[in-house]
């Protein structure tokens, strides 16, 4: 399905030059509570997210990411830095932004008082359209995202894909400059994901800004043009995916773990040319290397003639997931 709502473009309708998203040292503690001490939740993020972009912040759970969007989407106020959507400020024209952009929560927030259409026309009305040009502009909503049989439902009967196509419509009946998309494919199977993906690369076509948060490095990598990758409030590293992987993550990643401390031999492999670290921790071996021909042979021999076993092992090809692991030294757990 290919989505382009006619009204998802600029309102000058053209490659309006500039920022549809920037965000310059922002940052959000949030207050202590209780026994909670306070959360240093955002701590200095800086973005630039073009027109007509596709950009993702990417990061684990609790990474700072819906903090951001919340900030970007005026729901949360910042506690320092700025940031400005269409180039409005986000503290000084919340008001003016709410009418320029669109926003897909995690959850499902549609009205379940009301059938997935009534919804549509709901918010339509809300953003001023006249109840015919908002049942038109649902309507072909709802024929664009295949929605027509569940045009009546109830938005909570329906599975978890068909209630965020019909959230991802309704954030698009006012036609925003600026869609943002908070985790949308969480707890989806792959089979809706893909369909999803689908929908938003539609949309992109169409010449829809669009910013997504995601914990799925594969998501970030099929769909966005740039990433951000979010960790503790911070950006590690930002760029396209290629970017990404051919700087920080352009090395193959060779675990193993031996069923005892690392053998002796494994610390050769840092004196070569194409090894570009090699990282022991009690009995887990990490070896980062350019070319990785080889590697996992010789680290299980090594560990055969030491006399100890090897319990687990993996090799990753540059990917998000290495980039991740070099920046942070850590795994990425989703
Ligand atoms: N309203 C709040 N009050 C206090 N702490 C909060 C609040 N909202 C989020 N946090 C904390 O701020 C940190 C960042 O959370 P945030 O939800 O922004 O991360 P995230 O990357 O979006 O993760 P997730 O995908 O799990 O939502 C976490 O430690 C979280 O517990």
């Amino acid at each position: 399905m290919t989505a382009s709502p006619r009204t998802a473009r600029p309102p000058d309708g053209g490659d309006a030059p500039g920022s549809a998203v920037r965000a310059v040292d922002l940052r959000k503690t949030y207050p202590a509570s209780g026994p909670r001490p306070e959360v240093p939740a955002v701590q200095g993020i800086d973005l630039d997210v073009p027109r007509g972009e596709f950009f993702g912040l990417l990061g684990p759970n609790g990474a700072g990411k819906s903090t951001t969007i919340g900030m970007l989407t005026t729901l949360v106020v910042p506690t320092g830095g700025s940031a400005s959507v269409c180039g409005l400020d986000v503290v000084k024209d919340p008001v003016e932004i709410k009418r320029r952009i669109g926003v897909v929560s995690q959850n499902n927030t549609l009205d379940s008082d009301l059938t997935a259409a009534e919804n549509l026309e709901f918010r339509g009305r809300f953003f001023g359209l006249s109840a015919k040009d908002a049942r038109r502009r649902a309507d072909e909503l709802i024929e664009l995202f295949g929605l027509a049989e569940h045009r009546k439902g109830n938005p909570f009967e329906m599975s978890g894909g068909q209630a965020k196509r019909v959230m991802i419509c309704r954030a698009l009946m006012h036609g925003p400059e600026v869609l943002f998309l908070d985790e949308p494919t969480a707890g989806l199977d792959p089979q809706t994901r893909a369909n999803l993906w689908d929908v938003l690369r539609g949309l992109q076509q169409g010449g829809q800004t669009i910013v997504l948060t995601t914990h799925y490095m594969e998501e970030a990598e099929a769909l966005c043009e740039r990433v951000a990758v979010v960790d503790h409030g911070k950006v590690l590293a930002s760029g396209t995916v290629d970017e990404l992987k051919a700087g920080a993550g352009a090395d193959t990643v060779i675990t193993v773990a031996y069923d005892a401390d690392a053998p002796p031999g494994v610390h050769a492999l840092a004196d070569r040319d194409t090894i570009t670290k090699v990282e022991i921790t009690g009995g887990q071996v990490r070896v980062f290397a350019a070319d990785p021909e080889g590697v996992l042979g010789e680290l299980v021999a090594s560990g055969a003639k030491a006399g100890v076993g090897v319990t687990d092992a993996s090799q990753l090809r540059p990917s998000l997931e290495t980039v991740f692991l070099t920046l942070t030294g850590r795994e990425y757990r989703e």
